[in-house]
């Protein structure tokens, strides 16, 4: 059986058919409001489309603004999904999978927003919004003013950050392997952590990191549900090889990214370290083609924030700033957006419906999934039980040794101790959903 078929044991997708579920609450409330902003948005900025585009920026405001109002009726209103007609690189590519979805449900109902796979309106959503926003102002992010809010509000925690990389730099030479763990293992729960800001789930409300990253770390360690940084280390430790051994020398992580602002700020400087310290000698980093869930990173993101901390006024940040444009003008960083990562399909689909990408994840030592939408597509967002292994929830997606550093948004949560789950739940009903806890769970050989 193909990869991501339904197949015996495997559980339904998630979906607003269960009223009241998670996923219903996303498409009746947060998906609208989502929509209003953007609409509102778009409104703020027609003096801008004149003065770039004259009168056809004023038309094209309008267009968007009547395309996205029509995009909240069908989504209030549980319309049927509608074809993307838009002709670009990805719409026959989305049509198709509508096809493949209308296919699972049979002829007795339309593919739509209230019936359907949650993981597949919610994608769906975002890129009716590229859709909507024709030319000439089809390259405006109408998120862009989250994820930059998001960036300077942070501003005392990047600093920070920055500061203390500095410093772990400074001594690097000197370290012992144990404490070189110990710093491998703080920024990799800073990363953790950094996925606390996203702007889907708080619709858009404001969500900077405002206390020192570092100082926070003891204070959340209880909320880290699965801890398998150790076999993160270890996977590290035996992809690396010695100078001039003849062996694979490339070492190289890739960080699947997610959201713009402080958590991007955290992602490049665990990249700093993983270079520096000798554990990767190179780092993709993969981001969205296009806006994305809000706060995701697109590549007008990547090189703004890398750009913004080279150009502060505080010494740790710009030389951070300097070293990670050195990083990427070296090839030692390199940043790609693949279409793939703003479709809607499972991960376990990714070998059948992008080889390529599944064959480039491949070379790598080790891949990062930041945030909830990774881990809800590398689970496939359906109803396992939280007992269920990561591997099989993965159904067959390994392209190499993978980490998924989360916070949970999402109903979906798996590779629990039995009835850790259930002991949560009566502690803390929302504990999936509230972004209190988070997982770094791991998939890959077993190393000693
Ligand atoms: O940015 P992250 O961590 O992927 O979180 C996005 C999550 O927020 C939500 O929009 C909240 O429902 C989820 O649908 C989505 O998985
Ligand atoms: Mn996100």
């Amino acid at each position: 059986m193909a990869a991501g078929q339904i197949g015996y044991g495997v559980p339904p997708s998630l979906s607003a058919k269960v009223t009241g579920s998670f996923a219903y609450l996303t498409i009746r409330d947060r998906m609208p409001t989502i929509l209003t902003k953007a609409v509102d948005t778009i409104h703020r900025n027609k003096n801008k489309f004149f003065e770039e585009h004259g009168e056809e920026g004023i038309s094209a405001e309008k267009q968007a603004i009547s395309l996205l109002s029509k995009l909240r009726n069908e989504l209030q209103t549980d319309k049927p999904l509608l074809e993307l007609m838009d002709g670009l690189s990805d719409t026959e590519s989305w049509n198709q999978y509508m096809q493949r979805q209308q296919r699972q449900l049979g002829d007795q109902e339309l593919v739509s927003w209230f019936k359907s796979p949650w993981l597949y309106v919610e994608c769906y959503m975002y890129r009716r919004i590229q859709e909507a926003i024709c030319p000439p102002i089809n390259n405006f992010d109408v998120f862009n003013e989250g994820k930059t809010q998001s960036f300077f509000e942070s501003q005392q925690a990047v600093m920070a950050l920055c500061t203390y990389l500095g410093d772990v730099q400074k001594s690097m030479e000197k370290l012992s392997e144990n404490q070189l763990s110990e710093y491998f293992n703080k920024l990799l729960q800073v990363s953790l952590w950094g996925n606390k800001c996203d702007l889907s789930i708080s619709a858009g409300q404001e969500n900077s990191q405002k206390a020192s990253p570092i100082d926070s770390l003891p204070s959340l360690q209880s909320f880290i549900l699965v801890n398998d940084s150790n076999m993160v280390w270890l996977t590290l430790n035996s992809s690396r090889r010695p100078e001039g051994s003849g062996q694979k020398t490339a070492d190289r992580v890739d960080i699947v990214l997610d959201n713009a602002g402080f958590e991007l700020v955290t992602d490049l400087v665990l990249a700093d370290f993983l270079v520096s310290s000798g554990l990767a000698r190179h780092i993709h980093f993969h981001g969205k083609c296009f806006p994305w869930f809000v706060s995701d990173v697109t590549a007008n993101d990547f090189q703004w924030t890398i750009r913004q901390t080279m150009a502060a006024n505080h010494k740790w940040m710009s030389k951070s700033g300097f070293q990670w444009q050195s990083y990427l003008n070296e090839g030692i960083w390199s940043y790609h957006d693949h279409p793939f990562w703003t479709q809607p399909h499972e991960f376990c689909d990714m070998a059948a419906d992008a080889p390529d990408l599944y064959a480039t994840l491949q070379e790598a030592d080790l891949v990062l999934f930041k945030g909830d939408l990774n881990y809800r597509k590398l689970t496939g967002d359906r109803a396992w039980g939280h007992a269920v292994d990561f591997c099989t929830a993965l159904r067959g997606f390994e392209p190499a040794p993978l980490c998924s550093l989360r916070t949970l948004k999402a109903n979906v949560q798996v590779g629990l101790q039995l009835g850790q789950g259930e002991k949560l739940s009566t502690e803390d009903p929302s504990w999936m959903t509230n972004g209190k806890y988070a997982v770094i769970q791991f998939h890959g050989p077993k190393l000693e």
